[in-house]
């Protein structure tokens, strides 16, 4: 392990430094990776890449597997197996892969039968398997979330999956230091979620593009880690690559306990090393943002960018106000398709559906805001509201504090775990025009089901939509009416931690005890070679350019959510752009997209505005732009995770000045041929003239010889094993406090709450 550069660090310098594996003369580096969480969606092409080329997972005691996106959210009393309670097929297939996978690289996997099954990010903190000082990885978007507890977390597509799984190592290039500072006390009934919606209002989508954030200051110091992690959660809408808060004793309260947490010596060994996560004083910030908490009002979205916000007390802005032709028409055009008139009172703005879940706000304390508000009240004529708790665990808890029964006293649908109509892969849905007030993370296009229309708001704000019918102030709801028929419940004390019940991960657990199927783990092997396409011609791709004359188009607009369910790489160019492309009646072209035109149908580069790719980790979107035929794209900036997900896969980001990428517009919608020259890193228009541009030398090598990561990882396999040596040494609780723990033959053993038992 290198030895810490000296100087003032920030906290995200320090963490980093401690995990640095291997690091090129171009700054790329192998980070070490503690922590990988799993899900079903972004797994299934990962684990076929592993099969195929004969790897193993290297450290199945460091991965925790779980499904969430695809789950139905019925009731499970009557659930016995997957293929009897999973009604769409595809969602059934990748749910039961996601097991079989599990189980035959020796990964812990939680069940629908699992009480601690729920979504990957309140799965890893709930069980204590996300700590300070670690780096978590997930091919996910929101593992921003894990930052909370001091960490560096976040998302990766498949491609890294298959990566880390393989390696336990990811590439990684070091991030720039953002400080947003909080300061004072947040007004009863403001919440983080207001507040990191007032960021990125302030900060914008791209705002933290190649950057890690801190958030602290004294609001944040005073927060829950329920709040710090709403709040890390939505680093990614702000476009940052994650967001950390300094562990402190309110980080050491919420995990001591928990079945995967350091216990005894090694919790105090770890408590001490904790203690040392900070940002040094004087250490240098590329960029900082100064927010009074005062300032911040409860906040809603109204557009379809989590950007788009307004104070309830405000109204729907006019786009006759914006500063630019460019926003104008994006403003009109978000309006339009959110059914909403400028000037409207953000009050005035009726709803037909409530969603109160989501990896943002789906804990225990979000439930718990939003049921003190439902209390005693009724949900409105006309709307259908739903809890979505964000685990097994967590369900549990709500009804052991009696919040359940007043949910569905006031009417609220109370379902199972699940990511649920946050993005909609399964049956909870809006329907075309359909309004919903959602404590989500994402207001997009379509997210919430084809033609929704979502605003993202807090519990409390959501829940005093249901109970209003429409976006009401929640510190203004009036009273309960003296005499209510519906008597406010008692709520029952309240758990430190979820209770924990829970049946055992028992199909790997049996499989471990009879000696079956499961791989000896980080075993030495000869690496298999792999690849990816090779660049151009000789690096060079000249081809017709279609223009995107927009910003901010993100990975849901790029491939839906339907084609998420694919389990192969191949035929996604069908669902490309697929409601820009096709209409959703009658399933013809839409004549006047750019791509249903000559000679556009055979484009292989794509020009757009800035933060082309931004949102989901969804790799199945450069995958579906890769089988449509597009080779490269242009733009002023990219979603940092599409970018890298990109060239994973042979296909190159070109990054060029906004005036520059006017011109390649321009000259993509007369139709005429652009030449990316990747040797020599410039575009060359066809009237000769020329815009260098910036590749960073190791993503430009792979490139040009078609190579993959896993197999060049594998070249630093001795300091890898050298790594996890010192890790042991320096870091002891790291190792075997996963449910599996490898003993010094090798052998995985099955940890019940900390303790082995066989
Ligand atoms: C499916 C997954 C890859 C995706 C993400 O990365 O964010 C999903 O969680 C989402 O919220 O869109
Ligand atoms: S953002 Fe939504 S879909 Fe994505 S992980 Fe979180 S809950 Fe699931």
């Amino acid at each position: 392990m290198p030895e810490p550069v000296p100087g003032p660090r920030t906290l995200y310098d320090k963490i980093w430094d401690n995990h640095v594996v291997h690091t090129q003369e171009d700054g790329t580096t192998i980070l070490y990776i503690d922590r990988h969480i799993i899900h079903e969606v972004s797994t299934p092409q990962a684990f076929d890449g592993l099969n195929e080329a004969g790897r193993r997972v290297r450290r199945p005691e460091s991965t925790l597997g779980t499904v969430d996106h695809n789950t139905p959210t019925a009731n499970r009393e009557k659930y016995t197996d997957d293929e009897s309670f999973i009604n769409d097929v595809e969602a059934r297939h990748q749910v039961v892969l996601m097991e079989k996978n599990c189980q035959e690289h020796g990964v812990v996997y939680f069940s629908l039968a699992d009480k601690r099954q729920g979504i990957c990010h309140i799965v890893g903190p709930e069980q204590g398997f996300t700590l300070p000082g670690c780096t978590v990885v997930c091919g996910d978007s929101h593992t921003s979330t894990h930052g909370a507890f001091g960490a560096i977390a976040f998302g990766i597509g498949t491609t890294e999956v298959q990566h880390v799984l393989a390696t336990q190592c990811s590439y990684q290039r070091h991030s720039k230091n953002m400080k947003i500072q909080i300061d004072g006390v947040l007004h009863p009934y403001v919440t983080s979620k207001d507040l990191i919606l007032h960021v990125i209002g302030v900060i914008g989508t791209a705002g933290g593009t190649g950057h890690a954030i801190e958030y602290c200051g004294s609001t944040v110091e005073a927060m829950s880690m329920e709040a710090r992690m709403s709040m890390c959660n939505m680093s990614i809408e702000a476009g940052a690559r994650c967001g950390v808060v300094k562990p402190d004793q309110t980080t050491y309260a919420y995990i001591k306990g928990r079945p995967l947490a350091p216990k005894g010596q090694k919790w105090d060994e770890a408590v001490k090393f904790w203690d040392s996560l900070a940002s040094d004083p004087n250490a240098k910030w590329d960029a900082e943002v100064f927010i009074k908490a005062e300032d911040i009002a409860p906040t809603i979205t109204w557009g379809t960018s989590p950007q788009e916000v307004a104070p309830v007390t405000g109204m729907v802005p006019y786009p006759a106000n914006a500063e630019t032709e460019q926003r104008r028409k994006a403003m009109e055009r978000m309006l339009e398709y959110m059914g909403l008139t400028a000037g409207t009172p953000i009050e005035e703005i009726k709803v037909d559906k409530v969603f109160i879940g989501s990896c943002t706000n789906s804990r225990i304390e979000d439930l718990r805001n939003a049921a003190a508000v439902a209390n005693g009240r009724k949900v409105a004529a006309g709307v259908y509201a739903m809890v979505v708790p964000g685990s097994g665990n967590i369900k549990l808890q709500a009804e052991a504090e009696g919040l359940d029964r007043i949910f569905k006293a006031a009417g609220f649908d109370w379902r199972e775990a699940g990511c649920s109509m946050c993005l909609a892969m399964n049956e909870d849905k809006l329907q075309p025009g359909e309004r919903c007030a959602s404590t989500s993370n994402r207001n997009f296009e379509g997210r919430q089901g084809t033609g929704g229309r979502t605003h993202l708001m807090s519990p409390a704000m959501a829940a005093a939509a249901a109970v209003s019918g429409h976006v009401t102030d929640v510190r203004e709801l009036p009273a309960v009416p003296q005499g209510s028929a519906l008597p406010k419940v008692e709520v029952g004390e309240a758990h430190p931690f979820a209770p924990l019940a829970h049946t055992f991960g028992e199909k790997v657990a049996e499989a471990v005890k009879a000696g079956k199927q499961v791989p000896a783990p980080l075993h030495k092997h000869e690496d298999v070679k792999g690849g990816i396409p090779k660049f151009g011609v000789d690096g060079v791709l000249t081809g017709i350019a279609a223009p995107m004359d927009k910003s901010n188009v993100d990975t849901d607009q790029v491939l839906p959510k339907e084609y998420l369910k694919k389990i192969s790489k191949k035929g996604l160019a069908e669902g490309l752009f697929r409601p820009m492309r096709f209409d959703a009646m009658t399933g013809k072209e839409i004549t006047d997209f750019v791509l249903n035109k000559d000679p556009w149908r055979k484009s292989q580069i794509l020009v757009a505005r800035y933060n082309f790719g931004c949102g989901s980790s969804r790799e199945h979107a450069p995958w579906a732009l890769q089988d449509f035929g597009f080779r490269a794209f242009i733009a002023e900036s990219y979603g940092e995770i599409f970018y890298n997900n990109s060239t994973k896969n042979g296909l190159l980001p070109v990054v060029l000045t906004k005036d520059q990428v006017e011109l390649c517009i321009q000259d993509a919608a007369a139709g005429k041929e652009i030449t990316v020259d990747l040797p020599n890193q410039v575009v060359v228009l066809q009237s000769g003239e020329k815009f260098p541009f910036n590749v960073n030398p190791f993503i430009k090598h792979c490139l040009l010889e078609g190579l993959d990561d896993i197999s060049l990882t594998f070249m630093h396999l001795k300091e890898i094993e050298a790594y996890e040596e010192t890790r042991k040494q320096r870091y002891p609780w790291l190792d075997g406090n996963g449910y599996l723990q490898t003993d010094e033959l090798g052998r995985i053993r099955v940890l019940h709450e900390g303790v082995a038992d066989w």
